[in-house]
């Protein structure tokens, strides 16, 4: 299905017991897009991620990967993408190049292609030296990295990533950026969610501000800020803040336990 979006959410939605986190959705990604999604905290990008990667059960709807059913299609969807969490959980007990060993088994990447890639990678994240270290010594932002590399070497079509570039130093995120941009005009759909509005600004060809649950808007940065700021030099924090901007409970002293 060449035409199929890169990701697609019908009416996808989650409750948890009776609170809903995510409201019906309904949005679309494409190839070589970068897709930022914006909310606040709770506002339930981390749960629409997974739901779209297959990783959480939707309660309502559907999510789709290139035309897949994540529902009834689950490993033609999961195929196709990869998905970086903002605690990469990865295995301490092997170095960073078994870690890479390991994807590229669980893929049966072509070891030509695979192995030129991640020492690429590798070098741009200043892991090279590092790569041959357990995973257990390795720090937070070199973790993020190693598992952005991993993410990387199987070329997926679509690429979740929540909150990114949190625990990376300035180089290291600008790497990232410059990566993922280089990622989405190779043709991969980039989804990743953050606070760094800066990034999202610079970054995103589109974004989508979401907030307790239901997504208020998509569009370009620009369109965004043409649309909701009211002087020439609004940023997109200005528009993220006036677009979640919450009433402050107005609720009694001694609510709180
Ligand atoms: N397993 C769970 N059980 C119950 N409620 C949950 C569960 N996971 C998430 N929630 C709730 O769903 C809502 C959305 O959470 P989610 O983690 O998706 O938000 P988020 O936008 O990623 O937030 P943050 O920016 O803080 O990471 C929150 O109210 C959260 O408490």
């Amino acid at each position: 299905m060449p035409d199929s979006p890169a990701v697609e959410a019908k009416q996808l939605t989650k409750r948890f017991k009776e609170a809903t986190a995510v409201h019906p959705l309904n949005f679309e990604v494409h190839a070589h897009e970068i897709f930022g999604f914006l909310g606040p905290n709770g506002a339930g990008k981390t749960t629409t991620m997974r739901m779209l990667a297959g990783l959480l059960e939707p309660s309502g709807g559907d999510g789709c990967i290139h035309g897949k059913s994540i529902k009834s299609q689950p490993l033609e969807a999961k195929q196709q993408l990869a998905y970086l969490p903002d605690k990469p959980d990865i295995y301490p007990k092997l170095t960073g190049w078994e870690f890479l060993q390991f994807i590229a088994s669980v893929f049966k990447l072509d070891k030509n292609v695979w192995i030129e890639h991640a020492r690429s990678l590798l070098q741009r994240f200043d892991l090279t030296e590092s790569a041959g270290r357990l995973m257990e010594t390795y720090s937070h932002g070199m973790k993020q990295k190693m598992a952005l590399t991993g993410a990387l070497i199987h070329q997926p079509s679509v690429i979740f990533l929540d909150e990114p570039t949190v625990g990376l130093d300035p180089k290291s995120s600008r790497d990232l950026r410059t990566i993922l941009r280089e990622t989405a005009a190779d043709g991969t759909a980039v989804f990743f969610s953050t606070h760094m509005l800066d990034v999202a600004d610079q970054l995103c060809d589109r974004v989508g501000i979401i907030h307790e649950g239901r997504l208020l808007q998509t569009g370009t940065p620009y369109a965004l800020k043409q649309e909701h700021a009211s002087y020439a030099e609004a940023t997109l924090e200005d528009v993220f803040l006036r677009m979640t901007a919450q009433k402050v409970s107005q609720g009694s002293e001694g609510e709180i336990p």
